[in-house]
Parts: C-alpha cells; sequence; structure tokens
C-alpha cells in the first residue's frame, strides 16, 4: 500500500461571507431561538462583567471618604455610611451571581446547539453519501468522508457556536469596557484604542497561519482514515507479505505528517493570546504612566484610577480571547468550505422530474447499441461499444467472455449504478433513465460472487430491503436458498448475528443467505454476476440447485466464468472487447468454432466440462 501525498496547496479562494450566509441559512437559522438566546445570555453576562467593574469606582470611592449623614448610594437612594460596608460587598455578590447564572444558561445552550449542528452536517454528508453516484464513490476513498464526517463537521461546530457566541461576548465586553472607561477618561482611552491597529494586524497573522494548518490537518486526517480503512480491510495480503512494519512505517509517516499540521494549528492558537497581550501590556504601562501624572494633579480620584485599571485588565484579557477566537473560526471556515464542496456535489444519475413507476411484473429487457465510457480521474476509459442483447421473462442469458471484456459493466447499467453513454436500455419498452429508481430497483434482485452481509442477524440479512417480512417468508426463503439447515444448526438459529461483512460464515453460507434474500425479494429481473464461482464442488451444487429454483419465470442474466454453469442458458452472448463477439445456444456456439468454443476448450483441460470430440478443431479443420 502506498502513503498517501502529502497535499498540495490549493490556492482557489472564496469569499467568506457567502460561507457565513450559507452556514446561517442552514444550520444556525435552524436554532435561532437557541442561537439569539445566547447571544443574550453571553451580552447579559458581558454587560454585567462590565457592570462589577464600572461598581469599582463608586465603591472604592464611597468606601475611602469619611461621610457625614446619609450618602447618595449609586445615584438610587441614600443609605447611612456605616451600611455601605455591607452594602457594597451585597452588590458586588448579588451581580457575579447573576452573571455566572448567565454564563452557565448561555454554556448549556451553546452545547446543545453546537452538537445539534454536528448532528444536522453529519446527517447530510452521510445522505450526501449514501446517495453519491457510484462512479463518485468509486474514485474517493471511504476514508475521506469518514474524517469529513468526524473531524470536518467538528470544527464548524467548534466556530460557528462556541466561537461565535464567544466572541460576540467578548467584543461586547471589549466596546462595553471601552465606554465604560470613555466615561472615566476620555483621553486615556484614546490612548487604548491606540492599540487596535496593531491587534488585527496580529488577528490577521495567525488567522492565516491557523487557516493554512487546518487545511493541512483536514487533508491529513482523511489521509490517515484511508490508510487505516485500507489497512484493515487489506490485513491478509499484509500478513501474508510480512508487510506490518513497513505498513507501520506508512501510517506512522501520514500520523507525522498530521501532527505537524496540527501542532502549527495549535501553536496559531496559543501564540495569537501572548502575541496580543505584548501590545494590552504596553497599553497598561502608558496608560499607568499617563493616569499616575494625572492622580498628582489631582484630576483623577483612587476609585476611578483603580476602575479604570481593573476595565484595562478585562479589555485587554477579552481582546486576548477575540484573538485567539479568530483562529478558531479561521479553521471552522476552512472545514465549512471544504464540507460545502462535498455537499454540493449533485448525483448525475438521477430521475426524470416525473419518473414512470415499473409495476411489479414480468419485465422485457432489451439493450440497444449501448455504449458506455467510465469517468476516472485519470481520464475516460471506453468500455462498452454497440451492446444489442434481449432477456424476456423466464429467459436465463449468460455472458460469457474474456477477463475485462466488460460483462460485469452490462449488469451495474441495469439497476443504474452507472447510465450508460450511448444508446439506450428499456424495461418493458420504458427507457431505464424515465423510471423512478426506487420502481427500476424494486424490480431487480443482484447476487454476486462475495455477497455482502450486514453485521445483523441472519433474519435481519435476509429480510435486508423488505418491510416486516412474517417469520415464515423468511424461512421458507431461506429453505428455497437451501440454508434453512445449517441456519438452524447455528447456536441462535436465524438470530446468529453474522459478524463484520458476515465474517463468522463460509463463502457458501453468505451466497445461501443472498440467494434467500433474493427469494423473499421476489423480484422478475434477477442478476447473477459469478454467483457460484468462488465455492467447492459440495456447496456449488447447493447453490447451483437453490439458484435455478431461483430463476425460474424470472429474467435472469447471469456472469460465469465456469462455462458449465451456463450450459443450460437460453442464449450465451460472449462479450470480449466491450462488443457482443458471438450469441447462441451452447452447442450452436460451439459448433460455430469460434471464441466459445475456445473458451470451452481450454476449460475442459481443467476437467472434462464439454466432451472434446464434441469440439471442432479450432482451425476449423
Ligand atoms: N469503476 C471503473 N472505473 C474505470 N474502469 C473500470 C471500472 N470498472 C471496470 N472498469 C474497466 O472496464 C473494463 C471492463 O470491466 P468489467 O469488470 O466490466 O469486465 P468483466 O468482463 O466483467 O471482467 P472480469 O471477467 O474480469 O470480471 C475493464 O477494462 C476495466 O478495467
Amino acid at each position: 500500500m502506498t502513503t498517501p501525498a502529502a497535499p498540495t496547496d490549493s490556492k482557489q479562494k472564496q469569499p467568506l461571507s457567502p460561507l457565513a450566509r450559507r452556514i446561517w441559512r442552514d444550520y444556525l437559522s435552524h436554532h435561532k431561538t437557541a442561537f439569539f438566546s445566547c447571544l443574550a445570555l453571553a451580552a447579559f453576562a458581558g454587560g454585567l462583567t462590565a457592570a462589577l467593574l464600572r461598581f469599582l469606582e463608586p465603591s472604592i470611592d464611597l468606601l475611602f471618604t469619611q461621610h457625614v449623614g446619609p450618602v447618595p448610594f449609586l445615584g438610587l437612594f441614600k443609605v447611612q455610611p456605616n451600611l455601605l460596608i455591607l452594602l457594597v460587598p451585597a452588590v458586588i455578590v448579588a451581580l457575579s451571581i447573576m452573571r455566572s447564572l448567565a454564563m452557565a444558561g448561555q454554556a448549556a445552550l451553546v452545547n446543545r446547539l453546537g452538537h445539534g449542528i454536528v448532528g444536522d452536517i453529519q446527517k447530510q454528508l452521510f445522505s450526501r453519501m449514501i446517495h453519491a453516484d457510484l462512479s463518485r464513490l468509486r474514485n474517493q476513498h471511504s476514508g475521506s468522508f469518514v474524517s469529513s464526517v468526524l473531524y470536518d463537521a467538528n470544527l464548524v461546530r467548534e466556530a460557528f457556536t462556541n466561537g461565535i457566541v464567544n466572541y460576540s461576548q467578548n467584543a461586547l465586553i471589549l466596546v462595553g469596557v471601552m465606554v465604560a472607561m470613555g466615561f472615566i477618561d476620555l483621553t486615556l482611552t484614546m490612548i487604548v484604542l491606540l492599540g487596535v491597529p496593531a491587534v488585527s494586524l496580529i488577528m490577521r497573522k495567525f488567522g492565516k497561519k491557523s487557516r493554512k494548518a487546518a487545511k493541512g490537518a483536514m487533508t491529513e486526517t482523511e489521509n490517515l482514515s484511508s490508510a487505516l480503512m485500507e489497512n484493515l480491510d487489506g490485513v491478509r495480503v499484509i500478513k501474508m507479505e510480512n508487510r506490518e512494519l513497513a505498513e507501520v512505517a506508512n501510517v506512522s509517516t501520514v500520523i507525522d505528517r498530521r501532527q505537524r499540521h496540527v501542532i502549527k494549528g495549535a501553536d496559531s492558537r496559543a501564540f495569537a493570546g501572548p502575541a496580543s497581550d505584548i501590545i494590552a501590556y504596553s497599553i497598561v504601562a502608558a496608560v499607568i504612566g499617563y493616569a499616575g501624572w494625572s492622580a498628582s494633579k489631582g484630576e483623577m480620584s483612587v476609585g476611578s484610577f483603580a476602575a479604570f485599571i481593573a476595565m484595562l485588565m478585562l479589555a485587554g484579557q477579552s481582546l486576548r480571547q477575540l484573538t485567539n477566537l479568530s483562529t478558531v473560526l479561521s479553521e471552522g471556515m476552512t472545514a465549512a468550505r471544504r464540507l460545502f464542496e462535498a455537499l454540493d456535489i449533485q448525483p448525475e444519475i438521477r430521475e426524470q422530474t416525473h419518473p414512470q413507476d415499473l409495476p411489479h411484473g414480468p419485465v422485457t429487457l432489451e439493450f440497444e447499441d449501448v455504449h458506455f465510457v467510465y469517468s476516472t480521474p485519470s481520464g475516460p476509459v471506453p468500455t462498452l461499444n454497440g451492446i444489442n442483447l434481449h432477456v424476456a421473462p423466464g429467459e436465463t442469458i449468460a455472458l460469457v467472455g474474456p477477463s475485462g471484456g466488460g460483462k460485469s459493466t452490462i449488469l451495474s447499467l441495469l439497476p443504474r449504478f452507472y447510465d450508460v453513454t450511448g444508446g439506450r436500455i428499456t424495461a418493458n419498452g420504458h427507457d431505464l433513465r424515465d423510471l423512478s429508481l426506487h420502481s427500476l430497483r424494486a424490480q431487480i434482485a443482484l447476487v454476486t460472487q462475495e455477497p455482502f452481509l450486514f453485521d445483523d442477524t441472519i433474519a435481519a440479512n435476509i429480510a435486508y430491503g423488505r418491510t416486516n417480512p412474517s417469520e415464515e417468508a423468511i424461512i421458507e426463503a431461506a429453505r428455497a436458498a437451501a440454508a434453512h439447515d445449517f441456519i438452524m444448526a447455528l447456536p441462535h438459529g436465524y438470530q446468529t448475528r453474522v459478524g463484520e461483512a458476515g465474517a463468522r460464515l463460509s463463502g457458501g453460507q453468505r451466497q445461501r443467505i443472498a440467494i434467500a434474500r433474493a427469494f423473499l425479494k421476489d423480484a422478475p429481473i434477477l442478476l447473477l454476476d459469478e454467483a457460484t464461482s468462488a465455492l467447492d464442488t459440495e456447496s456449488e451444487a447447493l447453490v447451483q440447485q437453490a439458484l435455478e429454483r431461483l430463476m425460474a419465470g424470472r429474467a435472469t442474466l447471469m456472469i460465469a466464468h465456469r462455462l458449465s454453469t451456463v450450459r443450460n442458458a437460453d442464449r450465451i452472448y460472449v462479450i470480449d472487447d466491450g462488443r457482443v463477439a458471438e450469441v447462441g445456444t451452447h452447442d450452436a456456439l460451439v459448433a460455430k468454432g469460434g471464441l466459445y468454443a475456445r473458451l470451452a476448450r481450454q476449460q475442459s483441460l481443467d476437467g472434462p466440462v464439454f466432451p472434446l470430440d464434441a469440439l471442432p478443431d479450432e482451425t476449423g479443420a
């Protein structure tokens, strides 16, 4: 296995505002109440923080001044001076309790909002994946979907819930504190504002760094999940070839590359705060110098000075948070951009606006001059070149021919896994593209060489896709598929779980479960893709008999490499290089002495399938 390549940095840029608008439209606007409540609570908590500090000035001045008689308290009412010692702390406690409640409420709402949104994104991504064209899924590693669903979606959550709410809160605190500072001393506040351009420069610089790091980390997370999945899928080959250490080295390279990006991202998040601290503390120094000078001239009270400094500290803290959060927002934007690219790909296999339904019942299939070209990242691969064939209800046609000739491709055009690129395929005279995908696929059963089973019970696997089939129907299907006896011999019978991809069953057992599934589906079109080729003789005989029962009355297209399994077909199509090279019954094709006869002769070397003397000489003599 190869180590996925390091990413090349794409220069493509997209303006931020359409992205933000879309995040609002598609996600945040669905949770408007929660979102605005969060913002309101954040603003309230921010306001209370500023109020607490604003309260410092009159409190200190009240407490540190000798009073005679009742004094006005916060301009609201008059109190006896000896009560001030109780009243001032009581107001501070009351304000801080309200502030803490607001912050706790905000955190609880943000958590629900954030995880709600990440869930929405994950559901959408999965839905896109499961509806995507097979061609796209084949051309993209499944690991990239996994990393998008698990990693990118969380970056967006962090940015657009916690990020936005905390950002707004800190921005509000900053503005509130600056206004409060302005009331205390305008000149000092102007000095503070001088630091703003420097801080925004820092934000931009670190934002750019973290965007770049996030992009790299996302690509490497994708590479890592692809590498992990590939190693698990290919574990037998890896062990057989003693490649464990080599694969550990390959995956370690990806992990190291990912780590470098993740560390760079974490660094820019961590360094943005301290960098803005330098500016903040320089301002504090300037303010202290100026305030000390003002105080020495008697222009500033102790209370004003203390409150101003406390506010300045809070402003510095908010500024630090803002620079930190700006990097979180940058990462979220980068992730959102990637997610939207994935969400925006529309499947090419689509239905007409008003598709027709293919009703359940006998189906005649016709291929009319069918051409097909695979689109791959490395260019088009012409595969079928003018295929004509037909199959009527109750008929079995067999596709045989050299490897790579196009047999499997012919089968995958029927359920519209791919669409023809020329000519047409009809079912009862209707072009497949005019039919609803649901009704078309409902009329087709597919049994492949390696049938896929879900990690569920045997009963659930047989019933997959059917709505509430009765237990009797499942057992009847299993009996018809010669599977009932082995199922009953399993520890939990029909309730036995089959393991990942049916790993706890033998190839022949999996095959018979798949045939039982097809029996239960009872579809008029049956596609068999080398359904018996992986089996030993005993299993093959059982499966073959089951298949023959299944084929009865249906329009069957069968691919077989072993010509012994196609002898009874009504017609055999020999597919070579994307064309129908020959067509006829077994006897007629053998008598013709062409490609089929040659294939039959070759196979008779492994075991006399056909009487050798029945075959004409290759030279035609
Ligand atoms: N998903 C794909 N993308 C690109 N090319 C493909 C794809 N699937 C098959 N092909 C190419 O199309 C050609 C026909 O493949 P197909 O699997 O239909 O042949 P086949 O006759 O079924 O072969 P075999 O008997 O070996 O299974 C081959 O050249 C193959 O490389």
